[in-house]
């Protein structure tokens, strides 16, 4: 279990992570999700006591960091897969992980094995890996110490679909044996098929804390396309809907889209009204849409932007 409560991280005059209380319980893969700079690496360096909280706490199995007695055997983590030492090979920066930690050499070969590391691989110095195999040595050191609590921080990054497929089968594996699974990613059709659970944050702040299968729906169901003969009916019925509060747009003198409401909710205020239509469809939205709905407001870097 990791814990966040009141989480607050200020860097000058950016609040990396704003107010964040969150419970990520184990059993499930939990996907951490939010727009570049929202504030995740932030978040779990701070879980893994490497960036200290401005306020709040960030705790693992009920505790900080700094007072875990085995930090190694508590919580495993990737937050950069490069960086890894460049000259020394894979099995040695392993085994000597495992002996200042007090972990048993076979230890290595076990997690070599889990992360699919043959000899050849684990013998390559660290400069020479590609960015799938850094993982894979990010992954076995992680797992080294065989703890309850993983993160990953957006493993998924720069894999071919093999790669994906093998963090998909391992985190969902790693979660099935009750550990509880944090993975980053800033792209929600990645976690879609990866995580049970998400955790949306935007700006530092929580946007959504439900299951995968919840937040697609509220996205899902958001959007309304309207059609009607009448253009002072359709006004009528706009001028409505945004008294309650969903956001309208015209398409055309005898069109609407709208943008919060369900269908259900439009077709009932429009026989309200005594406005005639001819079309009420749900309109479909993306994974991305979804999300880009979500986080709203709380994009600091449109898309497509810098970084
Ligand atoms: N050491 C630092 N000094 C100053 N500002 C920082 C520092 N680390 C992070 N920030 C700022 O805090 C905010 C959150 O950054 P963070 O890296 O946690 O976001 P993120 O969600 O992990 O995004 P990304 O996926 O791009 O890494 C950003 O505005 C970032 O510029």
């Amino acid at each position: 279990m990791i814990t966040l409560r009141g989480l607050t991280k200020r860097f000058g005059a950016v609040t990396a992570v704003d107010d964040l209380t969150v419970d990520i319980a184990p059993g499930r893969v939990t996907g951490f999700l939010g727009p570049n700079g929202a504030g995740k690496s932030t978040t779990m360096r701070m879980v893994l006591g490497l960036d200290r909280p401005t306020a709040g706490r960030a705790l693992v199995a009920g505790r900080a960091y700094r007072e875990l007695r085995h930090p190694l055997r508590e919580v495993g983590a990737v937050l950069d897969a490069r960086a890894i030492h460049p000259a020394r090979a894979g099995r040695a920066h392993l085994l000597a992980m495992a002996r200042s930690n007090g972990i048993p050499a076979r230890r290595v070969d076990e997690v070599l094995a889990v992360a699919g590391l043959d000899d050849r691989a684990a013998a390559k110095p660290g400069r020479t890996l590609s960015l799938g195999m850094a993982q894979r040595l990010g992954i076995a050191a992680a797992l080294l110490g065989d703890p309850p609590v993983l993160m990953f921080d957006e493993p998924v990054n720069g894999l071919d679909p093999d790669g994906v497929r093998w963090i998909r089968q391992l985190t969902a594996g790693l979660a099935a044996e009750g550990r509880t699974v944090l993975l980053s990613s800033h792209l929600m059709s990645e976690m879609e098929q990866t995580a049970a659970h998400l955790v949306v944050i935007g700006k530092g702040r929580l946007i959504a804390d439900a299951p995968v299968a919840e937040v697609l729906a509220t996205g899902a169901t958001a959007a309304v396309r309207v059609r009607g003969p009448h253009p002072e009916g359709l006004a009528a019925l706009a001028g409505r809907l945004t008294a309650e509060g969903y956001a309208v747009t015209a398409e055309g003198p005898r069109g609407l889209a709208v943008t919060g409401a369900t269908a259900d909710r439009v077709g009932d205020l429009a026989y309200e009204l005594g406005v005639p239509l001819h079309e009420l469809s749900p309109v479909a939205v993306t994974l991305e849409q979804a999300f880009m709905r979500l986080t709203g407001d709380a994009v600091e870097y449109a898309a497509g932007g810098a970084r």
